[in-house]
């Protein structure tokens, strides 16, 4: 469904544009339907420039991206397929609407032969659908309702324009233990409906909670991608050691870091590229520089 295929992305910077980062690097993975991916990786890794590449509000620098077999081609029928939901629920809101004229605008964008009964019904539904009474959002401001109302409310909205793919960008970091778990609870159950979700986070345990497939990111390229399973139970590049081993655990001390020095597959050829070391579970070297 969705295909990345050595994707790059530079931007420019500095007063006259004369220098560039390169915030991705050569990336490639998919998503297939009813499937979550977790992007997961440090800060400044490249997890978010991926979701806005994806979701056409950057544009790639070379490589591909595909959906559903065609160019990202930003626009209203992109978005009737593709949705993203980021951080801050806040900030997706005129704080000035009432919820129910997000759903207005939806109406008047996509489906404005619906007749007004049906559509009311319909949002309804969505938002039965993400365990919220509509009595009891539809006529608040976004001030009025908390986080995790507000981003079941962006579910709800995603899922009246039926949509095939969902970018979530650390959509869980802003709520608490229990609101957290009922979005995550959320999203298992629409991948069952055939949803496809991107889940970029920098939190392991909720990648590993919901992602079929985990790819880890460091500096912009995959280190490590597979089974989430695999990947977690049996992490073959040091970085993804590293970064299990970061993960706090009640009454235990934290590991030291695993240092990110070894190359550990320098001898089986996996130079310049992802070195397929169980089926399905695909590592990089750890010193593709000097390799
Ligand atoms: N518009 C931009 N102009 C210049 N550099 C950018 C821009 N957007 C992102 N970058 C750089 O690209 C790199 C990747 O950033 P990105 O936001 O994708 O990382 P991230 O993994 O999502 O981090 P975080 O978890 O902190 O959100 C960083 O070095 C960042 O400074």
């Amino acid at each position: 469904m969705l295909r990345l295929h050595d994707v790059t992305k530079e931007f420019r910077i500095g007063a006259f544009g004369g220098k560039s980062v390169t915030a991705v690097k050569d990336v490639s993975f998919e998503v297939v339907p009813g499937e979550v991916v977790s992007l997961i990786g440090e800060s400044g890794s490249g997890k978010s420039t991926i979701g806005r590449m994806i979701l056409g509000l950057n544009p790639v620098t070379s490589g591909s991206i595909t959906f559903e077999g065609a160019p990202v081609r930003p626009g209203k029928e992109y978005y009737r397929r593709i949705q993203g939901i980021f951080q801050d629920p806040f900030s997706s809101f005129n704080p000035v609407f009432k919820a129910d004229r997000v759903f207005a605008m939806i109406k008047e964008a996509y489906y404005p032969a619906v007749p007004a009964p049906e559509w009311s019904e319909r949002v309804a539904t969505a938002l039965r659908d993400v365990r919220l009474n509509p009595g009891q959002v539809l006529g608040k401001y976004p001030h009025q309702l908390s986080g995790g109302q507000l981003q079941r409310l962006l579910i709800a909205r995603a899922l009246l324009l039926d949509i095939k793919l969902l970018v979530a960008d650390e959509i869980t970091s802003m709520l608490d233990a229990s609101t957290r778990i009922d979005v995550l609870n959320l999203l298992a159950e629409l991948k069952t409906r055939g949803l496809g979700v991107l889940y970029i986070t920098h939190d392991l345990s909720l990648g590993n909670y919901l992602a079929e497939r985990t790819v880890v990111l460091r500096r912009g390229g995959v280190v490590e991608m597979g089974p989430t399973g695999q990947v977690f139970g049996d992490p073959l590049h040091p970085y993804t050691r590293e970064l299990l081993s970061a993960v706090p655990r009640l009454h235990e001390a934290w590991d030291d870091a695993v240092p990110v020095d070894a190359c550990l597959y320098h001898e089986r050829g996996a130079s310049g590229g992802l070195l397929e070391a169980e089926p399905g579970h695909y590592v990089a070297c750890a010193r593709l520089a000097t390799c």
